[in-house]
């Protein structure tokens, strides 16, 4: 089943389109990784699929077949997350953290709120030692974690994540990546849509199902990963791989 149906979606600010009639459909439990150079519109893109931009101008977004004007916003941004280049963290440990945005959920019990603990902290890869960890002095991967765990609690139907790994190392940045695959596998067994973007190409060739290529607020691509990265017939894909000399 589609769970998103991206059409024709024209974004406009000030004198300048940002998006250009992006169409594509995004398929329940499917992983895919936005690509692009800098100002393609990406960031914009991820955010109208929450209703977190403005300027949109032509064009529409379906979730589940409805369009995303007809969804209250904040069950809106409940259920499709929208995770932050950086997690923010507060005063107090890793766990006060996680469960800082959950208890504030009506209609859902204690129960429920462990259950949903026990296995947000598995499928973000956080280890019980860190529990107890004043969340500020966890490093920057662990802290990622936390974020994605905190989200976890919410029980999103979609995931969005806005370059996650932009603010690690290399080294870090690839654990977390390991992180994320286990977690897409979480993912596709509840049919959750995930898109992500990402500068580092072989995080996509890692972790999408498909790949997205924007340039220029149009859609350049939208292929199967191993098409993208293995046979790019598309001149524009082929020179941008090369670019990045992959
Ligand atoms: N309010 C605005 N008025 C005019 N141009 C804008 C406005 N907001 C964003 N832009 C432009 O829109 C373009 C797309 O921005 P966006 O952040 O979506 O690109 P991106 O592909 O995510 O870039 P990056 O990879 O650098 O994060 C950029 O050229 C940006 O300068």
């Amino acid at each position: 089943m589609t769970a998103f149906s991206i059409q024709n979606l024209t974004v406009v600010k000030g004198e300048k389109k940002i998006l250009d009639s992006v169409s594509f459909d995004v398929q329940e439990g499917e992983f895919v990784c936005i690509v692009g150079p800098s100002g393609a519109g990406k960031s914009t893109l991820l955010r109208q699929l929450n209703r977190l931009d403005y300027g949109r101008i032509g064009g529409q977004i379906l979730w589940n077949g409805k369009s995303l004007e007809e969804y209250d916003v904040h069950v809106l941004r409940e259920q499709v997350a929208y995770i932050f280049q950086k997690a923010v963290m507060f005063p107090g440990s890793a766990e006060e953290n996680i469960k800082m945005g959950a208890q504030f959920e009506h209609n859902v019990t204690q129960q429920e709120l462990e259950g949903r603990f026990v296995k947000a902290i598995r499928e973000a890869g956080i280890t019980p030692e860190m529990l107890s960890v004043e969340a500020a002095d966890l490093s920057g991967g662990q802290q990622q974690r936390v974020g994605i765990a905190r989200t976890l609690m919410l029980d999103p139907v979609v995931l969005l994540f806005d370059e996650p790994t932009a603010s690690l190392d290399v080294e870090t940045s690839n654990k977390f990546c390991k992180t994320l695959k286990v977690l897409k596998e979480h993912l596709k067994e509840k049919k959750s849509a995930s898109l992500m973007i990402t500068h580092r190409l072989e995080e996509a060739s890692f972790l999408a199902d498909k790949v997205l290529m924007l340039e220029e607020g149009k859609v350049v691509a939208f292929l199967p990963v191993n098409e993208f990265f293995n046979n790019p017939s598309n001149e524009r894909v082929a020179n941008f791989l090369k670019a990045y000399k992959l």
